[in-house]
């Protein structure tokens, strides 16, 4: 009884996005063939410029632009396949897929040849049919080959400590077979990380000074590369341009010195790949602070006397928000200052003796 009735929900739920989908599909598919040619020419001017190792202001606003229409299409075409690929790993045959899923079988047929722009129910449901993770159906993971399903189902069975340490191994032994990563021998690379306001600008340069290193804002780099300023990166490409340049410049900054310091954007931490790298080659310090004293910083900073008190209020609680969403993340740097109730030169002191003690070490 309980069968028949997902059975017979799953087709009536099959057939109606079925449906929607081929409508939706067949109204616009004029559209998406002349817009696909359009945007086929921008994404081969954008390899180019890649190639180039220069992603100029006109790529990375073609790329912004990216056709959606275009870009969910390819979407559908790579989860029909995901869906058709693990189905005949199971040797099972649509009509099965479709009975186990409670998906008519009409529309399943649809998906496979992507063609149906599929719910996050229908998903879940072929996923479980499957007996795959829903995330399985959803990532690009088959570009890494099939050791890297096997490796992630290893990771998942590890506790927090381990999984540290295997990246910490998994860093050095990429180090050591000469990866572009590897640091070499007497370099001095520091990063430092934080929340707006955490100190990264000013305690940056002193510390610069005391070890006669070069010092470098990765902000002003990447508006170096842009050509515009920081609020214009952000209006013109948005904030996957912004994080596109961050990367690029941290690759240049890696090229370039064996030494510094280098005062990131705090934003940094979120975008796993650039996280990676600059945990990989500096030795990164998290200038930690509590919320009030971040806002009370910032406040400082930018004269409070033009926040009204709403804004105040939304910026606390913007501050509260973030450091609560990156405090995971700051918190993979190999050190930690805490500067709450510090003054800048107490603060710098300690970083100082931080590094005499790694210096000696
Ligand atoms: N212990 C401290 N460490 C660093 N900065 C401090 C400290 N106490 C107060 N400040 C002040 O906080 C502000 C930090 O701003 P800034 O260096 O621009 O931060 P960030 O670059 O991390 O956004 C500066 O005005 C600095 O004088
Ligand atoms: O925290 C963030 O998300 C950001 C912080 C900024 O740098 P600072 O930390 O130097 O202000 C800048 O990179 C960008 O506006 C994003
Ligand atoms: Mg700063």
């Amino acid at each position: 009884m309980a069968t028949t009735t997902r059975k017979t929900a799953g087709k009536t739920a099959g057939k109606t996005a079925g449906k929607t989908a081929g409508k939706t599909a067949g109204k616009t598919a004029g559209k998406t063939a002349s817009r696909s040619a359009s945007k086929a020419t921008a994404r081969k001017q954008a390899v180019k410029m890649e190639e180039a190792g220069k992603a100029t202001p006109e790529g990375m606003q073609q790329e912004a632009r990216q056709d959606s229409e275009a870009f969910t299409a390819a979407l559908s075409m790579r989860l029909g396949q995901r869906v058709r690929s693990a189905r005949a790993a199971r040797a099972m045959t649509m009509k099965q897929l479709a009975e186990e899923s409670g998906i008519s079988l009409p529309y399943l047929s649809r998906v496979e040849k992507g063609d149906g722009n599929i719910s996050i129910a229908v998903l879940y449901r072929l996923a479980t049919a499957l007996s795959l993770p829903l995330e399985h159906l959803l990532s690009d993971n088959e570009r890494y080959g099939a050791d890297y399903a096997l490796i992630v189902e290893l990771l998942k069975r590890q506790t927090h400590e381990q999984l540290s340490e295997i990246r910490q191994w998994l860093a050095d032994y990429t180090a050591g077979r000469g990866g572009a990563r590897a640091q070499p021998p007497g370099s001095l690379r520091i990063a430092l990380i934080g929340l707006r306001g955490a100190g990264k600008s000013t305690l940056g340069p002193l510390l610069a000074r005391q070890l006669d290193v070069p010092f470098i804002e990765l902000n002003r780099e990447i508006e170096k590369e842009a050509g515009v300023n920081l609020k214009e990166i952000f209006w013109l490409y948005g904030q996957a341009g912004y994080r596109r340049l961050e990367r690029r410049c941290l690759e240049r900054v890696i090229a370039t010195y064996p030494q510094v310091v280098l005062a990131t954007g705090g934003g940094i931490v979120a975008e796993p790949a650039t996280y990676e790298l600059l945990l990989h080659s500096f030795y990164n310090v998290w200038l930690k602070a509590a919320p009030d004293e971040h806002f009370a910083r910032v406040m400082a900073q930018h004269d409070a006397r033009i926040a009204s008190p709403q804004l105040q209020q939304e910026a606390m609680e913007n501050i509260h928000y973030t450091l609560e969403a990156r405090a995971e993340l700051y918190a993979l740097a190999h050190a930690t200052l805490d500067t709450s109730g510090k003054s800048v030169q107490q603060t710098l002191k300690e970083m100082t003796r931080l590094f005499a003690r790694r210096r000696a070490a």
